[in-house]
């Protein structure tokens, strides 16, 4: 359902000239599969996963998702792809704070087909343990609540891929293991992909299959230039 070939990734440096992050020749994951990607400290694993949801673009190079050709979209039909076929959960949440739960939910919706489900929307809370929780304000919730919440908004409009950038990095370790528990089941009963960026072998175990990014990407973390 992903498939990458001979990408390159080029940042302009604040100081003048370019920083070649990613060369990738290829990378590909299967439908429903679910991958640890593990890597170095700014080796470019975040700019891996916003390159596959469009909020980047490449600067050559293909990335195929569900069969659609990203660096062929403009920045507008890359937003409506990311909509349509991929959820995202980021390391610090990223819930909009004078929402309640269940609105921040919906939200997800909105930004997917469109239609705003709430009987889902309370269904996919309820799933992650948050149905008494439903009105509540992001600072009314705990940390481990909150991933939680933004766990339902990503699921919210039914992605093919799910893309997760250390999402137990900033729960407690208790948290940790239930939000895992949370995004693995959740994909696998959805027959949803998945890709977690991860620096925790623990987490890495969890998963079918691990991809070191040194394995993929031919420039190595401390040399990109
Ligand atoms: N917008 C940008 N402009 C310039 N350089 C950038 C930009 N975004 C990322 N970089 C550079 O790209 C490299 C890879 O960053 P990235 O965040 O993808 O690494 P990472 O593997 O996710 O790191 P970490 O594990 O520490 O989160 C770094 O050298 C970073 O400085």
């Amino acid at each position: 359902m992903l498939t990458i070939e001979n990408l390159i990734k080029k940042f302009q440096q604040p100081g003048g000239g370019e920083l070649t992050v990613l060369d990738v020749p290829k990378f590909e994951i299967a439908s429903a599969e679910q991958v640890a990607l593990i890597g170095e400290s700014g080796g470019g694993k975040t700019t891996l996963l916003h390159l596959i949801a469009g909020m980047l673009s490449a600067t050559s190079g293909s990335i195929r998702v569900d069969n659609i050709e990203l660096t062929r979209l403009s920045e507008q039909g890359r937003d409506r792809f990311r909509a349509a076929t991929i959820g995202y959960v980021f390391q610090t949440f990223n819930l909009l704070p004078a929402f309640s739960a269940v609105e921040n939910v919906k939200l997800g919706m909105t930004f997917g087909s469109g239609r705003v489900d709430s009987e889902r929307a309370l269904d996919l809370l309820d799933r992650v343990g948050l149905a008494e929780r439903a009105n509540y304000r992001p600072n009314q919730l705990s940390v481990g609540q909150q991933q939680r919440v933004a766990i339902a908004r990503a699921l919210a409009g039914r992605p093919k891929l799910l893309l997760a950038d250390e999402p137990t990095a900033n729960v407690d370790p208790a948290s940790a293991d239930s939000v895992l528990d949370l995004i693995i089941d959740s994909c696998r009963s959805e027959s949803i992909a998945l890709l977690m960026v991860t620096h925790s072998m623990d987490v890495a175990d969890r998963f079918e299959r691990i991809e070191r990014l040194e394995d993929i990407n031919r420039i190595p973390a401390l040399k990109q230039s």
